[in-house]
C-alpha cells in the first residue's frame, strides 16, 4: 500500500499552473525521487505535501487518511517531516540541544524558549544517537552556527529523524554543496534507504540516480513520467524535456 498518495493535484497563481494535474504515489519504504528543470513546480508540490500551502484541488492522503487540508502541525504530528527548514534551528545552541529539542517539540511539548538542560538523558541520549546516524557526534557540542555549511544540513537530517517520520520530505538537502559534501549526503541518505520513506526534490542528478527507487519528472507543473533511474534515463520524453536539456 502507498504511505502517500496524491490525486489530481491543482495549484495556480494566476496564469501559472505550477500544479497541474499531479498524481503521484509513494510506496512504503522507497526513496522516491522528484526533478524537474526550474520553475517547474517542485517547491510548490513539496509546499503542499507538508501543508505550508493548500492546492486549489485535488487530494493528499496520508497513511490511509486524507490530509488535503490538515494544517502543517497535524501532519508533522502524523509523521510527515520537512526537512531543510531553516528557521526550525536554533543558532546559538549546540547541535546536540537543537536535536534535544525537535525530540522534545515532538514529544507535544511546545515551549519553544525552553533550553533543554544536559541532566535530561531521556532527551540526550536519543539525541546523540540521531546525531551518530548523521555522521555528527564529534559535533555535538558546537554551536549551530559554528559548523560548515554541509554540517548544519546534516543537523537538519537529525532534527527531521529526531520526529520519527513515517516520510521525510527531502528539499533539496544538497543545494549549495560542494562535490565533497554532497557526497558525504548521499552516504547518510544511502544508509536510512529501506528504513525511511524519503521523498526527496533535488537539482544534483548524480544524487538522485544514485539513491532512487523511483524517480517522478515534473515539466511546467505536470508529471510526464514516474520510473526506475534506468527507466528515466532512456525515456524520450524525458530526455527532451530535461535531461537532454542538461546535457546540451
Ligand atoms: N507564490 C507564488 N506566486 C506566484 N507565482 C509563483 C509562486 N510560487 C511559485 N510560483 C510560480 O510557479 C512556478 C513553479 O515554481 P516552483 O518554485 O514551485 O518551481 P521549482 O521547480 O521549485 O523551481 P526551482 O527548481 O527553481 O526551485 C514558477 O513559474 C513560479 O514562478
Amino acid at each position: 500500500m502507498a504511505l502517500m498518495e496524491v490525486r489530481d493535484l491543482n495549484k495556480s497563481f494566476g496564469g501559472v499552473h505550477a500544479t497541474s494535474h499531479v498524481s503521484l504515489d509513494v510506496a512504503e519504504g522507497e526513496l522516491h525521487a522528484i526533478i524537474g528543470p526550474n520553475g517547474a513546480g517542485k517547491t510548490t508540490l513539496i509546499s503542499q505535501l507538508s501543508g505550508e500551502m493548500l492546492p486549489d484541488s485535488g487530494e493528499i492522503l496520508f497513511a490511509g487518511r486524507n490530509i488535503t487540508n490538515h494544517p502543517m502541525h497535524a501532519r508533522s504530528h502524523m509523521g510527515l517531516a520537512r526537512s531543510f527548514q531553516i528557521t526550525s534551528v536554533f543558532q546559538d545552541m549546540t547541535m546536540l540541544e537543537n536535536v534535544a529539542l525537535a525530540i522534545q517539540a515532538h514529544q507535544g511539548h511546545s515551549f519553544r524558549f525552553w533550553k533543554p538542560t544536559a541532566k535530561d538523558s531521556s532527551l540526550f541520549e536519543p539525541a546523540m544517537e540521531y546525531l551518530a546516524q548523521v555522521g555528527l557526534k564529534d559535533k555535538a557540542n558546537s554551536l549551530a552556527n559554528a559548523v560548515s555549511h554541509g554540517e548544519h544540513r546534516q543537523l537538519e537530517i537529525a532534527m527531521a529523524l529526531a520526529t520519527d517520520p513515517k516520510l521525510l520530505l527531502l528539499d533539496e538537502p544538497m543545494a549549495g554543496m560542494g562535490q565533497e559534501e554532497s557526497s558525504r549526503m548521499v552516504e547518510i541518505l544511502n544508509k536510512f534507504k529501506g528504513s525511511k520513506t524519503m521523498l526527496l526534490i533535488e537539482h544534483d542528478m548524480d544524487a538522485v540516480f544514485a539513491l532512487a527507487d523511483r524517480i517522478s519528472v515534473l515539466v511546467y507543473g505536470a508529471i510526464i513520467a514516474t520510473d526506475t533511474p534506468d527507466a528515466i534515463r532512456s525515456n524520450e520524453e524525458v530526455k527532451r524535456a530535461y535531461l537532454g536539456e542538461e546535457a546540451a
